[in-house]
């Protein structure tokens, strides 16, 4: 292994100690009983009085810790000499060094004092762990950041941009290294705010509040509707309460646009897997008569799709259903929609930047299995949708399985369907299928495909 000089760092930040007491209940909670971080992390803010600064520096230290765990645990090598009993030590060893490595406003005597005083409380009374933290860290500082030699390179890879090594190898077998190099540098960046303003009201208005009220905004390269932000807090803004705009990836907001609406026409469409209904409202947009039917097969979920609805002003086109989208063709007519979206379940591999646990949680086995899921959900709608309708097939990932081969082996089981060269406000496709990459533009990764039913 070969010792590192330099890595990239945060500016900016706070000192506050219940910060980092809320981001230590928050990793035990998420490393030792898998529970999911932005969950765990709101849970925390509601029972807690910390200050803006406070929450964005808990939040930069939980989701650094997570994105990087993989980096860090390397770290820990040969500095672990006894068994670590107790169940904060780990998440205290692992945020200590994300702030000692990536935060370099905090100083490490700072961080220290911290892991000590956090020991002390959440340890059993009278243990020793603080003398172990303090040990280890301490002989960390002495020692510096290792890398494995660069001669093996899946190895290095993985634990420089911290994505396990099934994950690196499957990139490199499909993209080659170099891809693969740009892909992870790229997700290891902050993922941008986006904004997708509505086809309701005046987006030239909406573009200059959002200046007029410091967000800097800037048209997206990807769709005409899409803005990004200098920074977040957008959901507490007026314009997002008032349902002028959404919060939506540039990427995510191109699968409606794959769509040709008929203006002339009554639309009846049916939205396969709906929730939280981002999507479900943008067709209900484009919608100069008609109605949406969203599925999904969590009823709970379905709520959140009626309040974006209710939010955007479109909730009298949209009508919810709980249901699973395997058996749409049973329970809807033969030829019943004009449009059917399925926005699949999927690895969300083109979610690494946003969601910084997903990279752990997958599996190469995941994609055959979604794979499956994919293709009866697609071989289920097939039934109700009219002759010459569209049907548009669309996933958050990057991977093979859940998308070019999903769409082949359609083909192959449907030849009733052909797939349909499309053209969104900024780009077109003239394949049928597109997907954006995450280091294409700094946005999610996403695939797109558009089917027609031949007449
Ligand atoms: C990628 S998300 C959809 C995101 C949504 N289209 C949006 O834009 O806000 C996939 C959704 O499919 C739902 N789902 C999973 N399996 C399903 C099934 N068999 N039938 C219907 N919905 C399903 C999940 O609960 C999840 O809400």
């Amino acid at each position: 292994m070969d010792r590192v000089t330099s890595l990239p760092q945060e500016k900016k930040l706070s000192t506050s100690k219940s910060a980092r007491a809320i981001s230590l209940a928050t990793l035990i909670k998420v490393l030792e009983d898998g529970s999911y971080s932005n969950i765990s992390l709101n849970n925390s803010f509601k029972n807690s009085n910390l200050s803006v600064a406070d929450q964005n520096l808990a939040t930069r230290i939980v989701y650094g810790t997570i994105q990087y765990r993989l980096f860090l645990e390397y770290q820990l090598k040969g500095l672990i000499r006894t068994k670590l009993t107790e169940r904060y030590i780990n998440p205290l060893l692992l945020m200590s060094l994300y702030q000692i490595i990536f935060l370099n406003k905090v100083p490490n005597r700072a961080v220290l004092d911290e892991a000590n005083k956090l020991a002390k409380q959440f340890g059993r009374h009278h243990s020793s762990g603080y003398r172990i933290v303090n040990g280890i860290l301490r002989s960390f500082i002495r020692r510096g950041v290792i890398l494995p030699k660069e001669n093996n390179k899946l190895e290095y890879l993985s634990v420089k941009e911290s994505v396990p090594e099934w994950l690196v190898k499957y990139f490199v077998k499909n993209l080659g290294i170099e891809r693969t190099q740009s892909i992870l540098t790229s997700i290891n960046k902050p993922a941008k705010n986006c904004v997708r303003i509505s086809s309701l009201v005046n987006a030239t208005e909406v573009f200059q509040r959002l200046k007029d009220e410091g967000y800097q905004p800037k048209w997206s390269n990807l769709s005409d509707h899409d803005v990004t932000l200098k920074h977040g807090g957008i959901g507490q803004s007026d314009l997002f309460k008032k349902g002028q705009l959404t919060i939506q990836d540039e990427a995510a907001s191109l699968v409606v646009e794959a769509f040709d609406f008929d203006k002339t026409q009554v639309e009846h469409v049916l939205d396969a897997c709906s929730a939280p209904g981002g999507k479900t409202v943008q067709i209900a947009e484009n919608l100069a008569d008609g109605d949406v039917i969203a599925l999904d097969i969590h009823e709970k979920k379905l709520r959140l799709v009626a309040e974006n609805a209710k939010r955007m002003h479109v909730a009298d086109k949209i009508k919810t259903q709980a249901c699973d989208a395997r058996k749409a063709g049973k329970i809807f007519n033969k030829g019943e929609f004009t449009k059917i979206l399925v926005d699949a379940p999927c690895s969300g591999l083109g979610l690494l930047r946003r969601k910084p646990e997903i990279r752990y949680t997958k599996s190469l086995q995941d994609l055959h299995s979604l794979q499956k899921i994919q293709l009866a959900i697609l071989d289920s709608v097939s039934v109700p949708l009219q002759k010459n309708g569209e049907l548009v097939y669309s996933t958050c990932s990057i991977s093979m399985e859940e998308n070019e081969e999903v769409v082949k082996k359609f083909l192959q089981r449907h030849s009733q369907f052909v797939l349909k060269p499309f053209k969104l406000s900024k780009l077109e496709s003239k394949t049928g299928m597109l997907k954006i990459m995450p280091d294409q533009n700094g946005n999610d990764g996403f695939f797109i495909a558009k089917f027609k039913m031949r007449g």
